[in-house]
């Protein structure tokens, strides 16, 4: 059987994926899972020290994401129920590649491949791109305190590991279509009709 509708939206830091995850489940009628982002106790002390925490940091995002897909299998996939989720689990790999050194880097590869290979994974994706000035911009509107001192050129380098990514996963799973939207010049949340523009092309491949 063909797996049910499972939409992920993805991008980098601020780029919007919780936001238009939350518009498309409203308005395809959509559960949707995202991201626990309050209850993380290592993020604060990572911004400060990223060498230092970044291990458990990773560790601790690829824990609950495990168990939230696992959860989103049970739940609906498995149950052939369309669902939308504010990340994918790949995410994992961009962000640890991009924090963790050496032996800890293939350590932590292992563990994902080990929890995630034999899971369903999204089979839309949604990839909202951003240059730098347009992130900087929102993480400022939405103003949570760790994020405050963000590094520019962390970020930066995070806007070319997700198109190197999204990249790699279109050759990885090329029946798994990934629309791509240019999030400096669509505003999906002010201009109803480029909402409805990327909607429509949600609903057509559901
Ligand atoms: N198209 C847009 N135009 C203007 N503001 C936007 C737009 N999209 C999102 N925002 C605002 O930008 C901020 C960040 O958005 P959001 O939290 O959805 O990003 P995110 O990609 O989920 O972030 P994170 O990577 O931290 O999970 C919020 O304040 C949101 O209201
Ligand atoms: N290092 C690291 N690895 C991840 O897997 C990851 N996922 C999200 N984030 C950061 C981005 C926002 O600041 C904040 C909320 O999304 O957490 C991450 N940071």
């Amino acid at each position: 059987m063909k797996q049910a509708p499972f939409i992920a939206v993805e991008g980098p830091i601020g780029a919007g994926k919780t936001t238009l995850a939350s518009m498309l489940a409203e308005e395809l009628s959509l559960p949707v899972i995202k991201e626990i982002v309050e209850e993380n106790p290592f993020i604060d002390k990572f911004y400060q020290n990223m060498d230092d925490w970044s291990f458990q940091l990773e560790m601790f995002f690829l824990c609950n994401r495990y168990k939230q897909l696992k959860d989103t299998v049970t739940e609906y996939i498995d149950r052939g129920k369309p669902v939308i989720s504010d990340y994918h689990i790949y995410k994992n790999l961009i962000f640890s590649d991009r924090t963790l050194q050496g032996n800890e880097r293939g350590k932590y590869r292992q563990i994902y491949h080990v929890l995630t290979d034999d899971l369903p994974k999204p089979n839309i994706i949604i990839y909202i791109r951003a240059e730098l000035d347009t992130l900087l911009k929102r993480i400022a509107k939405r103003g949570r305190s760790f994020e405050e001192g963000i590094d520019h050129s962390y970020l930066q380098q995070l806007i070319e590991d997700y198109d190197a990514a999204m990249a790699s996963l279109a050759e990885q799973e090329p029946s798994t279509p990934i629309i791509t939207i240019d999030g400096n010049a669509v505003d999906f949340v002010e201009n109803k009709e480029q909402f409805e523009a990327i909607s429509s092309r949600i609903k057509e491949l559901m």
